[in-house]
């Protein structure tokens, strides 16, 4: 993976990221720094405070020290790269920033006793752009702490990695084994003109067409397609295909066909018509697969592809080396 920005961003509110405290916000919230949505901006646009900002922002400090924010990751994982976006902030940027990272375990709500580390050192930026920080730490992170020096605002921090699933939260459970959030990932897809396949797997239902992968419209008489790699392998057992929100462009049909260990595809769901706007479900069967191809005919969105099912013992085993492996 070169860019690690097709990675699942870690930090966004859509994948459970929350900004649980900042040392100050007092021109605009903490939260927006992981809106999913790009920055917007609309000038002359004053309130009570000052002009308003779809970003962090704090006041210009006076008496030395530094900003910073905390998140909470929605899914702990291994972060491969940070964006530290000053999006419309052109007169406010704070000149440099870091990144520190620590894992703690369950939900504690003072952090200060926890093994910071840094993952970005601190850094020049400019104001008004994206800055891309590749991060080279092979383990896994639950929390990450923006910096800025001295003061200023930040749109948005994105944090870019492999979700690391706690196998206590999936042994013996029959689980969403495309979910996101339990390690599953869109490896290949025919096209991802409109959105990106891996927005199939976020947790809950999409509020919106965007919120699903939409293709362009084909020409050439072929058909779309997606390989998930699953959370681990396991046998499936129901699949759900949704349509929601698209009314105008859900595939005619779909098929599903699953990938075992030796590389050889076996059928899960042969081909079956869709409707748009429909939560489709279907009980299926399949042998031990580490992969799933999602065919559909001939193009067009899905809102959610989920694919229940239990983990064999080996990807029972697979998860929890992974986990032991990367946590400190
Ligand atoms: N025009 C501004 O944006 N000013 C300031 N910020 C806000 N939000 O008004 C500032 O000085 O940092």
């Amino acid at each position: 993976m070169t860019d690690f920005t097709a990675l699942p961003d870690l930090a966004v509110r859509t994948l459970g990221g929350s900004v649980v405290a900042a040392s100050d916000e007092s021109f605009a919230a903490k939260e927006n720094l992981v809106n999913p949505w790009a920055p917007a901006f609309s000038p002359e646009t004053f309130g009570p405070k000052g002009q308003l900002y779809d970003g962090w922002e704090t006041a210009r400090r006076r008496s030395g020290g530094h900003d910073w924010a905390l998140v909470r990751l929605g899914l702990p994982g291994v972060v491969r790269g940070v964006v530290v976006d000053t999006a419309w902030f052109k007169g406010n940027y704070p000149p440099r920033a870091s990144v520190e990272a620590c894992a703690v375990d369950g939900y504690p709500a003072d952090l200060s006793g926890a093994d910071w580390v840094e993952i970005v050192p601190e850094s020049p930026l400019e104001g008004d752009t994206a800055h891309s920080f590749p991060v080279d730490a092979e383990r896994l992170f639950t929390h990450v702490r923006l910096n800025m020096f001295p003061d200023g605002g930040i749109a948005r921090l994105r944090v870019h990695g492999e979700v690391v699933p706690d196998p206590r939260l999936l042994a013996g459970l029959t689980v969403d084994l495309a979910a996101l959030e339990n390690g599953a990932r869109v490896t290949e897809c025919s096209d991802m003109f409109y959105s990106s396949p891996d927005n199939m797997l976020f947790p809950g239902l999409a509020r919106n067409q965007a919120e699903g992968w939409e293709t362009a419209r084909r020409r050439d008489g072929g058909h779309d397609w997606a390989v998930v790699r699953l959370a681990a392998p396991g046998v499936i057992r129901l699949a759900e295909i949704d349509t929601a929100n698209l009314k105008f462009n859900a595939p005619g049909s779909a098929a599903l066909h699953g990938r075992d260990a030796a590389g050889d595809w076996h059928p899960v769901l042969p081909r079956t018509d869709l409707l748009p706007d429909t939560r489709h479900r279907f009980r299926v069967t399949s042998p031990e697969v580490t992969h799933v191809r999602l065919d559909i005919h001939p193009d067009g969105g899905i809102a959610r592809l989920r694919l229940l099912g239990d983990l064999t013992e080996a990807g029972a085993r697979a998860v929890e080396g992974r986990w032991n492996a990367l946590k400190h």
